[in-house]
């Protein structure tokens, strides 16, 4: 079995500098080795490292949308590495970098696998559109792009078709809900495990009913994509936007342990993990950077026994 490794530097689709320094920081961890000691054979496919050269002379914001155009670029490049990898067989696990780059990770393992579904585990939904979303910023609208969502037919993002319904959608950990994006999860009749569902039934609980809902017989891939602001800010606090009450350390390796006994993992994104939002503290960093790790080492079949 084989795991390729796409470490994007990229931090495009925020504000926050140092995001981009999240593959660098895990594969300096020993997250390579880690996953050949998990008998994985890692490949690490350095074409997506550095993408600086795709950002355009000039990109100015299409409505509030900031950087569009690299974004864009970017993404469509990352779909292409990404598809090749995924029609291979091959596990493809994506470091960001930021979380707009799900339109480059979905947009690619869409391509290989056209049946699967997605679970998005993020304190946010990330399905802002260019009409709702109010900083610009696109990590917070990937899931609208991958929808084609209303104004979502960007010129600048052709290449990107709808490739995702919202029957294939679920979200465990949100708290940090737009407006606009409750409207919308509402319209679409999208499932989303919040926080207080976690809590209502636990974490045990929460993930067989997400798999009921996405993969009744168990038999679509499993695309994982991981905001780790999905945990608890006292689990990973180096990164963007923390919010407060999230997925304890244990809930968020669950949900791994889980996905990984269901055998139908196809990717993972492991993302906004931020080096630079350690406030200074080497335990802060160092603590974001071993769960980032240890997330994925559970989806590829790491277990406590
Ligand atoms: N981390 C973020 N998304 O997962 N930030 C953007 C969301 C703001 N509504
Ligand atoms: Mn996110
Ligand atoms: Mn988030
Ligand atoms: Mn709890």
């Amino acid at each position: 079995k084989t795991v390729s490794i796409l470490g994007v530097a990229f931090s495009g689709g925020q504000a926050k500098g140092g995001v981009e320094n999240g593959p660098q920081t895990l594969a300096e961890f020993g997250l390579h080795q880690q996953l050949r000691d998990l008998d994985w054979n890692v490949t690490v496919d350095a074409r997506c490292q550095d993408l600086t050269h795709l950002q355009p002379e000039s990109d100015p914001d299409i409505g509030k949308l900031k950087k569009p155009r690299y974004v864009s670029a970017v993404c469509e490049y990352l779909a292409n590495v990404v598809e090749e990898h995924a029609k291979r067989g091959e596990l493809v696990l994506t470091i960001g970098g930021d979380h707009s780059l799900a339109m480059g990770t979905l947009g690619g393992t869409t391509r290989a696998h056209p049946d699967l579904c997605v679970i998005w585990v993020d304190a946010h939904a990330d399905i802002n559109t260019p009409l709702t979303t109010d900083s610009g910023n696109l990590h917070g609208c990937p899931l609208a792009f991958l929808l084609g969502l209303e104004g979502t037919d960007l010129p600048e993002f052709s290449w990107l078709s709808p490739c995702l319904t919202p029957d294939r959608l679920v979200y465990i950990g949100l708290r940090d809900v737009d407006q606009g994006e409750k409207r919308i999860l509402k319209q679409l009749g999208i499932k989303a495990f919040s926080m207080t569902e976690v809590d209502r039934y636990g974490i045990g609980q929460v993930v067989e009913m997400a798999l009921d809902h996405v993969n009744p017989n168990r038999d679509r891939p499993i695309h994982l994509s991981y905001d780790v602001d999905g945990l608890d800010p006292s689990v990973a606090p180096a990164t963007g936007t923390p919010v407060r009450g999230g997925l304890t350390f244990r809930e968020g390796h669950y949900i791994c342990e889980r996905l990984h006994e269901t055998g139908l993992l196809c990717a993972m994104d492991v993302m906004e993990v931020n080096p630079a939002l350690a406030h200074g503290d080497i335990h802060q960093l160092t603590q974001t950077v071993a769960v980032g790790c240890s997330l994925v080492r559970s989806a590829l079949g790491e277990t406590l026994l």
